[in-house]
């Protein structure tokens, strides 16, 4: 592994050939979150792409635009301000190293414990009171958003009970986590015809993430054909994704997506994600009400714990369920 002392520059991160715009995400799944048929439009989203635009989801925009100007003020501190909140590990700020694997990105991040349905007592960064407020505010509002999803999958689904796997996030000793990105302008690429990476290709080892961002583009998805699209961006929705432990959980119906965020360099990008884990303890195996009559599990029986340490000592793009196939 190589650990480099200063701050990494642009030639430190993987550039990538310019997007072709004509790759924007057409079949993009909106999912109305207020509607009826939500359940079952979750579902299949989930088990065609992994991935979803979430609208009428209930969050009001002011708990979002609040957190969107705390973490814009936070990332315009002087660099010196900021390094004495990290580093990111186990929680804190960061800047362009992501994991302690060697990946490199185009972003400087706050990584955040979650205790219940706000910022954990251990986790003293930000120590802005403003910032720590706009941040509970935020996650106990995403994460209300994502259990809610997580009750639409199991009707979806049609699993009894409907807390089949939301319940995994809401059980104390849960673990979730929050991340909010800033990926600043790489100018020194304008005119060359690449882009930086801000955040290489991975899934995302959870059950499920809700990410919101502000109005720049960036964020790609892989569909099931390996083909890379841009997803449009749109400030007052959700995008939610399937992670590889809800992958296990349903025996491979729903797919955890391969995704990646792609540097602009004219346009600041800020994101804020809900990563939704389970306890440590939480066995991770298919649920027995999907298994078929005769249906075997894909995978090897596991904890999200054992899970967790395998991912954290892997490379952001290995196909980190690989190991636990059967
Ligand atoms: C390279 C890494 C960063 C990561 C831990 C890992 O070793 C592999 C998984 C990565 C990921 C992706 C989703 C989330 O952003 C994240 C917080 C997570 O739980 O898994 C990151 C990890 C990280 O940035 O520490
Ligand atoms: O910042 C984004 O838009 C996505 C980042 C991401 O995928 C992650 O933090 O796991
Ligand atoms: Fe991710």
């Amino acid at each position: 592994m190589v650990v480099l002392a200063s701050t990494p520059a642009v030639d430190h991160i993987p550039l990538l050939r310019s997007p072709d715009p004509g790759d924007y995400f057409s079949g993009m799944p909106v999912v109305d979150l207020s509607s009826p048929g939500a359940p079952r439009a979750i579902a299949d989203a989930c088990e065609r792409f992994g991935f979803f635009k979430l609208v009428n989801h209930g969050v009001p925009a002011d708990t979002m635009d609040r957190l969107e100007s705390e973490a814009v003020r936070f990332f315009s501190l002087p660099q010196a301000d900021k390094d004495r909140s990290g580093p990111a590990y186990p929680f804190g700020y960061g800047s362009k190293r992501i994991g302690l694997n060697g990946d490199m990105g185009w972003l400087e991040y706050l990584l955040l414990a979650v205790e219940s349905a706000s910022l954990s007592g251990a986790c003293t960064v930000p120590s802005c009171a403003l910032f720590r407020a706009a941040l509970n505010e935020y996650i106990a509002a995403v994460r209300k958003v994502a259990v809610r999803v997580m009750e639409a999958m199991a009707e979806g689904l049609g699993i009894a009970p409907v807390d089949a796997l939301s319940a995994m996030v809401t059980a104390g000793g849960s673990d979730q986590v929050f991340r909010v990105n800033h990926y600043p302008p790489c100018h020194a690429l304008q005119g060359l015809g690449c882009s930086a990476t801000g955040f290489g290709e991975h899934t995302d080892p959870q059950l499920i993430s809700v990410l919101r961002s502000n109005g720049t583009s960036g964020l790609q998805i892989a569909l099931q054909n390996g083909q890379w699209v841009s997803v449009p961006s749109d400030r007052d929705a959700f995008f939610v994704n399937v992670g590889d432990s809800l992958q296990v959980l349903t025996n491979g119906r729903f797919k955890s997506v391969k995704h990646r965020v792609v540097a602009n360099s004219l346009k600041s990008r800020v994101s804020m994600i809900y990563f939704g884990g389970p306890a440590m303890t939480q066995r991770i195996a298919p649920l027995p009400q999907l298994l078929g009559a005769g249906e075997q599990s894909l995978y090897k029986d596991f904890t999200w714990g054992e899970y967790k340490k395998a991912a954290y000592n892997s490379r952001l793009g290995d196909n980190r369920l690989a190991q636990f196939h059967r």
